[in-house]
């Protein structure tokens, strides 16, 4: 008998529901409500009280629950995901790109692309020898310097290629470092070599408090933006990532969300002016069946010069937050109305016309993706929360 519940026998297959079968399903639900829980619970008081500065420093304070969190993703990673996701879930995703962009060509590309449109603009030819560009070869180049806010279990430990810093406000390993990321304090970029940087990573130990700007090759957000009850907190931790990421670092994020690849394009379109406006450039982005993933290079030390004029933070918003009672909570991808969308559609109508997908080295979807096919077996009945 496979675990799957399949019995064969004289050739004959037949599906038959397994005890196993049955207690992992009713385990994983079980785990997935946890989780689920405590953000239901934080976007309910969000939308009672108000005031997120409270509410988060009062969630920081609620060690019970925040231990029940951590166990519950560290089981759900060992013991429900890590078999089914082998090599093709959200963190190989993550992997892949980053292999494509800094060790196979894909950063130069991307900035003898920038050139020429930069040229084109000016109505000049742009001139342009490849050799012209910074670009350090992969022998030379090191481990990347990745860091991964939300981390809980520490899943790109294992990559040699990465020199990972995984930070969370409840580890649920003893490798991840204890870090509130939304009140982390940035300092002065540091100027260091690449040996001293590695040493400076290695030795950060629990609570991280501050950390010095332009550290970091990598920010990895993974289902962590949907953690928040506010929009204006989604936005502090972007704005977070570009100081800490060197420029032409990547950000990387990856947010749930089980509907179809359109349902929420005005969505995602609204996202990618939010983060462009801080100084990035969107780079890859992929639909899955329970995720957006989404790359953005930063390409500039600066942000947009109007960014509150403009309520940038509002535009992260997610389904969530429009959903108000616990009923439409567990299905709030199917459960907004027409009408909803035709608001949000009407309050960003304003916006600079970003087309969705339009950057061509974007993969839009997944018959354009250049890293693994996803297979859909990430854990749904939590991607759905
Ligand atoms: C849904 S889990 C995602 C875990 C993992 N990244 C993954 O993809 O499976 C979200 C994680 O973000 C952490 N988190 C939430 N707010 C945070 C903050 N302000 N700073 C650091 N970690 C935070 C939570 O404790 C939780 O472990």
């Amino acid at each position: 008998m496979d675990p799957g519940g399949s019995v064969e026998s004289r050739g004959e297959v037949w599906s038959v529901p397994i005890p196993q079968t049955e207690h992992r399903k009713r385990e994983q639900e079980k785990l997935s409500g946890v989780v689920k829980d405590v953000h239901r619970k934080l976007r309910r008081k969000y939308r009672e009280v108000g005031d997120f500065e409270k509410i988060w420093r009062e969630h920081c304070e609620d060690q019970q629950t925040l231990s029940e969190y951590a166990n519950a993703m560290r089981n759900l990673a060992d013991h429900h995901w890590t078999r089914k996701s082998e090599g093709e879930g959200r963190i190989e995703w993550c992997r892949s790109v980053c292999q494509e962009y800094f060790l196979c060509g894909g950063m130069k590309k991307m900035m003898e692309k920038d050139q020429k449109s930069a040229a084109a603009s000016l109505g000049l030819s742009s001139g342009l020898s490849t050799s012209s560009l910074s670009s350090v070869p992969a022998s030379r180049m090191g481990r990347m310097r990745l860091l991964d806010v939300g981390s809980c279990f520490n899943p790109f430990l294992n990559f040699d290629e990465f020199l990972t810093v995984g930070i969370d406000i409840v580890p649920a390993v003893e490798s991840v470092r204890k870090c509130d990321f939304l009140n982390l304090q940035l300092q002065a970029p540091v100027h260091l070599t690449r040996d001293a940087l590695e040493s400076f990573l290695l030795q950060l130990h629990s609570p991280i408090d501050t950390l010095p700007a332009q550290l970091f090759q990598v920010v990895v957000f993974s289902l962590l933006l949907s953690y928040f009850p506010s929009p204006y907190q989604r936005w502090i931790c972007c704005k977070k990532a570009h100081e800490l990421l060197e420029l032409q670092g990547l950000l990387l994020i990856i947010t749930p969300d089980s509907s179809h690849q359109n349902r929420h394009a005005l969505m995602m379109r609204s996202w990618r002016v939010a983060i462009e406006s801080l100084g990035f450039k969107r780079y890859k982005y992929v639909k899955y069946s329970h995720m957006h993933l989404m790359a953005f290079r930063k390409v500039s030390l600066a942000t947009s010069s109007d960014l509150v004029s403009q309520n940038y933070p509002e535009m992260l918003y997610i389904p969530q937050d429009f959903t108000e009672d616990e009923e439409e909570e567990a299905y709030p991808v199917h459960m907004r109305s027409e009408l909803e969308d035709e608001r949000v559609a009407w309050s960003f109508s304003e916006l600079p016309q970003t087309p969705y997908d339009s950057d061509s080295d974007s993969d839009s979807g997944r018959q354009a993706s250049s890293v693994p096919a996803p297979h859909h077996f990430e854990d749904p009945i939590l991607l759905q929360s």
